[in-house]
């Protein structure tokens, strides 16, 4: 069932165009990320949906309504924004907080709702308490419960988990999820983070240069990505020189890029491999990442390992690469 719809989104401010015909749906109950650097536009597309900025051309469509049609709002109430600072009432204990949303219900439906929201965010216990008595994951369940207390079909999640410690960012991340799933409602993230992207999405919007690059499932960027920009956005990517490309039996044309993930390049004990002088050996933790220079090809290139024992005191080491784990991409 097709949850919210935004087409020929464009947006400028003043002279300067930031996006232009953003298209993409999201179905009930998936999650659509936005991702893209930092300045892209990510904030204004929601901003945009949620009507807090009105100017701009395009159409947004829910449940084929259409709410806006440039720019001119028609209903509001079905798009929840979850901001990455929470916003709520700090002069209001939890319980007025999630409230504050529904003050068209009876006291009554308003008890009980509340009430069913406290339980269901596990937030019973900290009821009366002010905002501030709250860690930062209690108070972001606070935000959600506020604005899913007036039931929309729609959230919006402006870089949700940036505040919370890596522990609590991946309990709130599985809660997130499966909350949305079993509401059914249409989420749209914004992150800049490609892991969180690519763990909590159905499905992907990349943006580049003001349009989006590439829009599909997490698998479907990952494995086969349209672009450098796409794959180097979602993994750490080598950029392999044509010749060596070449040697392997692949030919690219001039528009096209040969990229191999860091992951996939394998040190080897074989000599009659490419011949590497490792420039550099950091220590990451449970790997060990080398910048080697191929000599062959006059091309550095970066690759993950877990054993360097072998080449501690070595300047040089072989390097394989598997034809079938190269990627060609539009450079
Ligand atoms: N009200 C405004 N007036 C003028 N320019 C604006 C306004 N709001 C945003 N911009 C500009 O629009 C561009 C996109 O901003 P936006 O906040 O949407 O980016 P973003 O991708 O969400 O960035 P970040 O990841 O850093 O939050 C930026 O260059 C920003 O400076």
């Amino acid at each position: 069932m097709i949850g919210i719809s935004i087409r020929d989104l464009t947006v400028s401010f003043g002279e300067l165009k930031i996006l232009e015909n953003i298209s993409f749906e999201v179905q009930a109950g998936e999650i659509v990320t936005i991702l893209g650097p930092s300045g892209c536009g990510k904030s204004t597309i929601l901003r945009c949906i949620s009507s807090l900025h009105n100017e701009y051309t395009g159409e947004i469509y829910l449940n084929e309504t259409c709410l806006v049609n440039n720019g001119k709002r028609e209903c509001n109430t079905d798009i929840g924004y979850i901001f990455q600072d929470y916003a709520l009432f700090p002069h209001l204990s939890v319980k007025e907080n999630i409230e504050f949303a529904l003050y068209k219900l009876k006291s009554n439906e308003k008890k009980e709702k509340v009430e069913s929201l406290l339980k269901q965010f596990d937030l019973e216990v900290h009821a009366n308490k002010q905002i501030h008595e709250l860690s930062g994951g209690q108070q972001q369940r606070v935000s959600i419960a506020r604005v899913l207390a007036y039931e929309p079909k729609v959230i919006l999640l402006d870089e949700p988990f940036s505040n919370l410690d890596t522990i609590l960012r991946n309990k709130t991340k599985i809660w997130l999820k499966k909350m949305i799933k079993d509401l059914g409602l249409s989420a749209i993230l914004v992150t800049h983070d490609q892991k969180e992207a690519l763990s909590m999405s159905d499905k992907i919007a990349i943006i580049n240069n003001k349009k989006i690059e590439q829009f599909g499932t997490p698998f479907e960027l990952f494995e086969n990505p349209s672009s450098f920009y796409v794959a180097n956005f979602l993994n750490r990517v080598n950029k392999l020189p044509t010749k060596l490309v070449e040697t392997l039996g692949i030919n690219i044309s001039l528009n096209d890029t040969a990229v191999l993930s860091i992951d996939k390049v394998i040190l080897s004990q074989d000599s009659t491999r490419l011949k590497g002088k490792i420039l550099d050996i950091s220590y990451c933790g449970d790997y060990y990442e080398l910048e080697v220079y191929l000599e062959d090809f006059n091309n550095e290139i970066i690759l993950k390992t877990s054993f360097i024992n072998d080449l501690a005191n070595k300047e040089k080491c072989f390097i394989d690469i598997k034809k079938e784990d190269i990627k060609i991409v539009k450079k």
